[in-house]
C-alpha cells in the first residue's frame, strides 16, 4: 500500500510535489524516484487517474466484452454453432473492475515500492513550490501539475438523470435501448460502437462533417461506411439545441432537437464533446501560472515559466497542456518532466555546474531528454472497425510540403489474407513527401490498432517506402499489410493491384 504522509508535523521539503495522480502525474512519481528523487503525489480521488478509472481501460474492457458479442452472434458464419443468448450486465461490470483492480493493485504497489510519499487529498498550489492538501503543507523544489481533464458539456445542458457523459456510462447497470450521442469524436464513437454490439439502437450527432473529424478524411469516410453497414445511425454537420424530457416506447426518455430542427428521440443522451482542463479553483493563476482557455501555457519543456524559491520550476503535464488528451502523451511527459528535474539536479550538483538543461547533451552526468514530439504520437480509436494513425493527414501534409510534393497510397485490406480471415475490411492509407520520407499513416479495419507500433516507428525514423519493402513481414498477418503498402509505394506492389 502506498505510504500515507503524515498531517501532524511539517512532512519536509521533497525534491518532488506532484499535484494529481493520473497518466501524467504518476509517471513523473515514479521516474523521479526511480532517479533518487524525493517524492510526494497528491491524488484527492484514486491513484491511476482518468484512463485507469474512467477512461481507457474500463472502456477497452467494455469494448472487448461487446467483440466477444459480435463474435457470438456471427460464429455460424465460420460454421461455429453459437448464439448471443444476451448481455449479463453485471458480469460485463465485474470483468471490467477486475481488470482495473488488477492493475490498480499494482499500480498502488510500484508507488509505494518506490517510496514516494501517497497523499490522499484535496490539493491546492497556495505558492510556488507548495502544495496544500488536507492542511499540510508539501514543499517541493519542483512542482508538477498533473490535474487532467473533466467531461464538458453544452451551455444549458445539465448533466442529470437520462443526459450523462462518460463517467455514467460506464457505470450504467443496463443496456440502453436507445441512446443519442452528441459529439462524433473518439468518446462518442468508441461508446457507440460497444453499445450498438450490446444490442442498443445508437444515433450519433456530430457538428463537423464527418465521424472521428481530427482523423484523416479518408478514415473518417471508412468509419461512416463501416457504422451504417453494423446499423449505427449518424447525423453530421448538425448542432444539439436543445432536450426535454418525453416517453419513449412507454418509458422515460429525452427529445434531442438539432439545430436543422430535427428531433431524436432515446433512453439516453450521451454527451461527449470534449474534455476541459481541471484548473479552476486550484490556485494556479494566484501562483503566476499563466492559462489560456482553462488549458496551462508551458514552454515545449513544460515548464510554465514560474519559478520555485527552492531554484526549480513549477511544471505541467497531461491533459492540463494543450495538444493530445492522450495517456501515453500524458506518461511521456510525465517522464520527460522527472528527467529533466533530475538532470537540472545534477547539473547544480556537479563541481563545474553547468547550468540549465539544453534539449540535448551530457548536463551532470544525466542527459536532458528531449521534449516529447507530438507529431509521432499515435493515435487509436477503439470502435469496430478501429481507426488508428500517426504522423499527418494528407491534407496537412499538402499544407506542410506543397500540394504537389505529396503522394498516396491506400493498401485495401482485401489483398491482406490475414483480414479476410477474420472477417474485416479496410485499408491502410499512407502520406509520403515525393521521393521523400512517409509522413503519415491511417489505418481502419479491425484489431488495425496494434499495428501502428510499426507506423509509429517508419513515422518516427522518417523512413523511406523502399525501406520498408524490404523487411520480410510475417504471413499472414495482419501486419503483412503494412510491408504490401510500403512495397505498392515503392513501385513494387505484389497482392495490390496498381
Ligand atoms: C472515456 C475515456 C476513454 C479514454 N480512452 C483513452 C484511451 O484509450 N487511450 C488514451 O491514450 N487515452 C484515453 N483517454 C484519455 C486519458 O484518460 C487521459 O488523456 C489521461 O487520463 C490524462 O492523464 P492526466 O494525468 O493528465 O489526467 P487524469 O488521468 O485525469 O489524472 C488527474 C488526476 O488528478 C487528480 N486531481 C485533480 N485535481 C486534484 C486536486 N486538486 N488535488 C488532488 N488531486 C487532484 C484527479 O483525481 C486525477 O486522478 C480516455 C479518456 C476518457 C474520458
Ligand atoms: N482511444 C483513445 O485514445 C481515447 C478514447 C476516449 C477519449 N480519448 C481522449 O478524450 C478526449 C475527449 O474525447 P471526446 O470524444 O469527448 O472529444 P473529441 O474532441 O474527440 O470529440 C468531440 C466531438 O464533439 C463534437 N462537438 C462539439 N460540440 C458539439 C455540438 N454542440 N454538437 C455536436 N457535436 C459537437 C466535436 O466536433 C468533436 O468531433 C479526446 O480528445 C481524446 O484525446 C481518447
Amino acid at each position: 500500500m502506498p505510504t500515507t504522509a503524515t498531517t501532524a508535523g511539517d512532512p519536509g521539503i521533497f525534491d518532488l510535489v506532484v499535484l494529481g495522480g493520473g497518466s501524467g502525474g504518476y509517471s513523473a512519481a515514479l521516474r523521479g524516484a526511480q532517479l533518487g528523487l524525493s517524492v510526494a503525489l497528491v491524488e484527492e480521488s484514486k491513484l491511476g487517474g482518468t484512463c485507469l478509472h474512467n477512461g481507457c481501460i474500463p472502456t477497452k474492457a467494455l469494448l472487448h466484452a461487446a467483440e466477444i458479442a459480435d463474435v457470438a452472434r456471427e460464429g455460424s458464419r465460420l460454421g461455429v454453432r453459437t448464439s448471443l443468448d444476451g448481455i449479463d450486465v453485471a458480469g460485463v461490470h465485474a470483468y471490467k473492475d477486475s481488470v482495473v483492480a488488477g492493475l490498480y493493485k499494482g499500480l498502488q504497489g510500484l508507488i509505494a515500492s518506490r517510496k514516494v510519499t501517497f497523499v490522499q487529498g484535496h490539493g491546492t498550489l497556495v505558492a510556488p513550490g507548495v502544495v496544500e492538501a488536507g492542511g499540510v503543507r508539501y514543499t517541493g523544489r519542483d512542482v508538477v501539475l498533473a490535474t487532467g481533464s473533466y467531461a464538458r458539456t453544452l451551455p444549458g445542458l445539465d448533466i442529470a438523470g437520462p443526459v450523462i457523459t462518460s463517467d455514467q456510462a460506464l457505470a450504467l447497470g443496463h443496456v440502453p435501448a436507445s441512446v443519442v450521442v452528441l459529439g462524433g469524436g473518439v468518446i462518442g464513437v468508441e461508446l457507440a460502437s460497444a453499445w450498438k454490439s450490446f444490442g442498443a439502437d445508437v444515433h450519433i450527432v456530430e457538428a463537423l462533417d464527418h465521424l472521428v473529424p481530427a482523423e484523416d478524411v479518408a478514415l473518417s469516410k471508412g468509419l461512416e461506411r463501416a457504422f451504417r453497414k453494423r446499423g449505427i445511425d449518424f447525423t453530421l454537420g448538425d448542432r444539439f439545441t436543445e432536450v426535454k424530457p418525453t416517453t419513449v416506447d412507454g418509458a422515460d426518455g429525452v427529445r434531442v432537437t438539432l439545430e436543422s430542427g430535427r428531433t431524436l428521440d432515446a433512453e439516453l443522451l450521451l454527451v461527449a464533446v470534449g474534455r476541459g482542463p481541471r484548473t479552476a479553483d486550484l490556485g494556479f493563476e494566484a501562483a503566476g501560472v499563466r492559462l489560456e482557455r482553462g488549458f496551462v501555457v508551458t514552454d515545449e519543456r513544460l515548464r510554465t515559466g514560474v519559478p520555485t524559491p527552492a531554484g526549480g520550476h513549477v511544471w505541467a503535464v497531461g491533459d492540463i497542456v494543450p495538444g493530445l488528451q492522450l495517456a501515453h502523451r500524458g506518461f511521456a511527459q510525465g517522464v520527460f518532466v522527472a528527467e529533466s528535474i533530475a538532470a537540472e539536479r545534477a547539473a547544480q550538483g556537479a563541481p563545474s555546474g553547468s547550468g540549465t538543461t539544453t534539449s540535448s547533451g551530457t548536463v551532470g552526468g544525466l542527459t536532458a531528454p528531449t521534449p516529447v514530439d507530438e507529431t509521432t504520437i499515435p493515435r487509436i480509436t477503439y470502435c469496430e472497425p478501429e481507426v488508428a494513425s500517426v504522423g499527418v493527414t494528407e491534407a496537412r501534409a499538402r499544407e506542410l510540403y506543397g500540394a504537389d510534393a505529396v503522394e498516396t497510397l491506400e493498401y485495401n485490406l482485401a489483398g491482406n489474407g490475414k483480414s479476410r480471415i477474420l472477417g474485416t475490411t479496410g485499408f491502410a492509407k499512407l502520406v509520403r513527401r515525393k521521393d521523400g520520407p512517409v509522413v503519415g499513416m491511417h489505418l481502419i479495419g479491425s484489431r488495425v490498432g496494434e499495428l501502428i507500433g510499426e507506423g509509429q516507428l517508419i513515422v518516427g525514423w522518417e523512413a523511406f517506402p523502399e525501406d520498408v519493402a524490404s523487411l520480410v513481414h510475417a504471413h499472414p498477418t495482419q501486419n503483412e499489410a503494412l510491408g504490401e503498402a510500403h512495397m505498392a509505394l515503392a513501385g513494387k506492389p505484389l497482392h495490390a493491384h496498381n
